[in-house]
């Protein structure tokens, strides 16, 4: 496209911006609060690159967050430019890990069609081992295991480190899993494997440590941009500074405000300390927000001047005045979802030139959240989608699938080995398999390998290994096919030829979904298109097969990138998806104290600022409406919490809010605000024309007295305003303990008590 756009582009950006859009050579940092146009900066500055200085795009190499950003700005780029980059480096860290070491992988001592173990794998992988060094699981939680390496991994620290650092320590945790650190990662690489980690560290390793190919790359690119820096961790840094280091030419934009994976080992500091690290940097602040209108960028600016560790900046907006921030409170969290969806659909109908599903966001702190907002829109036939959950790739059967898929094209990959040797039932049961093992690594052997020759091996029993053999015979087969078959249609003869479908009939009403699952993956495959793959350049997509390309592709798509913009939805989604994107209506939900912030954020001041960065970065997601929501109570993991509303929303001026009850909380207001007012709450409930109901207590109304739950707040008489700390007893003995605010604890029997549920919180 004409050259033209990219000057019409500059010309659409502030003086600010157009300084940092225009900048070509040496290090800058463009540090700005949300919506203030730094993705866009970022962006129209790769254009002005290619179009005003010549810069070749295969020159250029730029991080997005996640693939679906990467896809939007070569897209925008591509328009802009008129047509596709070719050769441009676009992506997450990720995927730019797996792209050169798709290359290099040999000179690291893996195959170059090495597998990615996603979360779960991983995850399978640190049992196996623990197992293999005689920890017991469930002393040494596997998680927290997986966890701790994987710092040390983001850190850089290698096992030798540290089994030097931890091995002889007090800590026994950490000893444990400096034994179990090196052994991972040599299983790993006895399957031809790398876990997510191993994407950002390998490629760093390669770079640190074999100058030809350091030389290469930092020759290839002149130009570096990352967006999103804020969230960057250390082998990151490492990672840009080993390939800017010559000529300094990066530019990174963040937002130290929306720093929110620090507990995944983001380092704040890489962008704190930016002017620092590179001398001579250009710094660009931007001020003004072009997202939200002034009503929302006044809540944001107050939230987050509450946090102590900050660059401290401030944010305008041309737009004035704007809708109220709407602070529901709801009896519980399938009364907060009926508000969520209630509201959508009215604002849907009337609601001033929003007439798309997809303009509406609803944003949660935890997954489990999800569930009852679900089950609200599918009640209502709302038009709904999830970011994360249970994902897609996670679900049994696309794993069973996928684990095939893997062992075809990675005969080592031991986690897909044992997966399905037995799936669908081919008479091969757990003791053969563990047999099998044994056999297997008394000789070093592969998995695979081994059970090609079952039936020689010993004490493996008969019957089983002969199956074995035959479950090798299969799986080679397949692999002989992939090399020449297109990904789709071996995808669905593999299929077929296991009788998959069959075996999930088999299953019941539950089956179904499973089938259609195993469907949609079948039709995506069939759509797959490697030439589309930007991971790879076009010359090299020939040394794998198609198979290979699909399942990098699979093993790199992060939730957000399921998020489909073309269908006209209502996106959900936790407020750590959200970054980056933004809509005309967002409401946040679970506004609870305990619930966001999360309850242990209270142990740790730096805790509670990574938590009230994050609801900076919900509020700042919204354009024109912002609805807060929280639940009186709220079952979590099978128990009531009670909540107050979160201090995150009370920091936020009055004058910027309209409280308001949800419309059930309302009649109860005016059923207990009828003649009978005096009367105890306890009374109106046993008239049965209370609030309570079947919904809020798991267990009958007990008839004698009312029934009390730990943290709810109630009224006495003489005693105020309290807190009931413990109920004990039942029936008319019940007695609670409440805590009064003017005075102190109080031991009540509920009978002569005479206490009233306490609206006024
Ligand atoms: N100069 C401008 N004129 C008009 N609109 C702009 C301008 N700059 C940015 N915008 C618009 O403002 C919105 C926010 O921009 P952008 O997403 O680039 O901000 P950001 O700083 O990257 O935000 P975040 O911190 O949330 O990632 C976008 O809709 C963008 O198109
Ligand atoms: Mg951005």
């Amino acid at each position: 496209m004409p050259r033209s756009s990219v000057s019409e582009l500059l010309d659409s950006l502030n003086p600010e911006q157009r300084v940092a859009a225009e900048h070509f050579e040496g290090p800058s940092l463009v540090l700005a609060g949300a919506g203030s146009g730094k993705t866009r900066v970022l962006t129209t500055r790769i254009a002005h690159l290619v179009q005003e200085h010549g810069v070749p795009p295969e020159r250029i190499l730029a991080v997005t967050f996640t693939n679906k950003a990467a896809g939007e700005m070569r897209e925008r780029i591509g328009g802009l430019l008129g047509g596709e980059p070719r050769g441009m480096w676009v992506g997450t860290f990720h995927a730019l890990g797996v792209r050169i070491l798709r290359r290099h992988a040999p000179r690291l001592g893996w195959e170059r069609t090495f597998t990615i173990f996603d979360a779960e794998q991983s995850l399978r992988q640190v049992k196996r081992t623990l197992e293999s060094l005689d920890f017991d699981p469930k002393r040494f939680n596997p998680k927290g295991v997986r966890s701790m390496m994987s710092g040390a991994k983001n850190q850089l620290v290698t096992p030798g480190q540290f089994q030097q650092e931890h091995g002889e320590g007090f800590d026994l945790f950490a000893r444990a899993v400096a034994k179990v650190y090196p052994a991972y990662q040599a299983a790993l690489k006895d399957q031809n494997a790398m876990d997510f980690d191993d994407l950002l560290v390998k490629p760093v390793e390669l770079l640190q440590n074999d100058q030809t190919v350091l030389g290469e790359y930092r020759r290839r690119f002149a130009f570096l941009l990352v967006d999103e820096y804020q969230d960057t961790n250390h082998a990151q840094f490492r990672f840009l500074q080993l390939l800017a280091a010559e000529h300094g030419n990066l530019m990174v934009v963040g937002d130290d405000d929306q720093s929110i994976y620090g507990w995944r080992g983001a380092d704040l500091r890489n962008i704190l300390d930016f002017e620092s690290t590179w001398p001579g940097s250009m710094v660009v602040r931007l001020e003004r927000n072009y997202r939200s209108t002034a009503v929302i960028l006044e809540a944001a600016n107050q939230v987050i001047a509450e946090n102590v560790n900050r660059k401290g900046k401030t944010l305008r907006t041309d737009r004035e005045g704007g809708e109220k921030i709407g602070v529901v409170e709801c009896f519980d969290e399938n009364d907060e979802a009926r508000v969520v969806v209630d509201e959508i659909k009215a604002r849907y109908q009337n609601g001033p030139a929003l007439h798309n599903y997809r303009d509406f966001a609803v944003l949660y702190r935890t997954n489990a959240q999800s569930r009852a907002l679900e089950d609200a829109f599918r009640r209502s036939g709302v038009p709904y989608q999830i970011v994360g959950g249970v994902r897609f790739y996670e679900r049994r059967e696309i794993q069973d699938v996928m684990g095939y898929l893997r062992l075809v094209s990675n005969p080592l990959d031991e986690d897909a080995f044992l997966r399905v040797v037995n799936y669908p039932r081919r008479g091969i049961g757990n003791t053969t398999v563990a047999r099998l093992r044994e056999a297997a690594a008394a000789e070093g052997a592969g998995l695979l390998e081994a059970a090609s020759r079952a039936t020689t091996l010993p004490n493996v029993p008969t019957g089983g290994a002969r199956q074995l053999e035959a479950f090798a015979e299969l799986v080679s087969t397949w692999s002989a096919r992939a090399a020449t078959t297109r990904v789709g249609p071996l995808l669905e003869a593999l299929v077929d030829e296991l009788g998959l479908y069959k075996a999930l009939e088999d299953e019941g009403p539950e089956g179904e979904d499973r089938i259609d699952n195993v469907k949609e993956l079948i039709a995506g495959a069939l759509d797959f298109n490697a030439e589309l793959l930007d991971e790879l350049d076009p010359e090299e997509i020939d040394a794998f097969s198609e198979l290979d390309l699909f399942l990098q592709r699979v093993a790199l798509v992060a939730d957000v990138d399921r998020l489909d913009g073309d269908v006209d939805s209502v996106t959900m989604m936790t407020l750590h998806n959200a970054k980056g994107l933004e809509f005309p209506v967002v409401f946040i939900t679970g506004l609870e104290d305990g619930l966001f912030p999360l309850s242990r954020a209270y142990d740790e001041p730096a805790t509670m600022e990574e938590e009230r960065r994050l609801f900076y970065v919900g509020v700042t997601r919204a354009r024109d409406t912002l609805i807060l929501c929280h639940a009186r109570q709220r079952r979590r993991a099978g128990e009531y919490m009670y909540g107050r509303l979160s201090p995150f929303a009370e920091s936020i001026p009055e004058a910027l809010l309209v409280p308001r009850v949800s419309p059930r909380l309302e009649s109860n207001h005016r059923r207990s605000s009828t003649p009978h007012r005096s009367r105890p709450r306890f009374e109106a409930e046993k008239a049965g024309s209370g609030f309570v109901s079947e919904e809020t207590f798991d267990t009958p109304i007990n008839q004698d007295a009312p029934r009390y739950v730990k943290g709810e707040r109630v009224l006495h008489a003489t005693f105020g305003s309290g807190t009931v700390k413990e109920v004990t007893g039942f029936g008319k003995d019940t007695k609670v303990t409440v805590d009064f605010d003017d005075v102190g604890r109080k031991r009540l029997l509920v009978r002569y008590a005479n206490l009233e549920k306490d609206w006024t919180m």
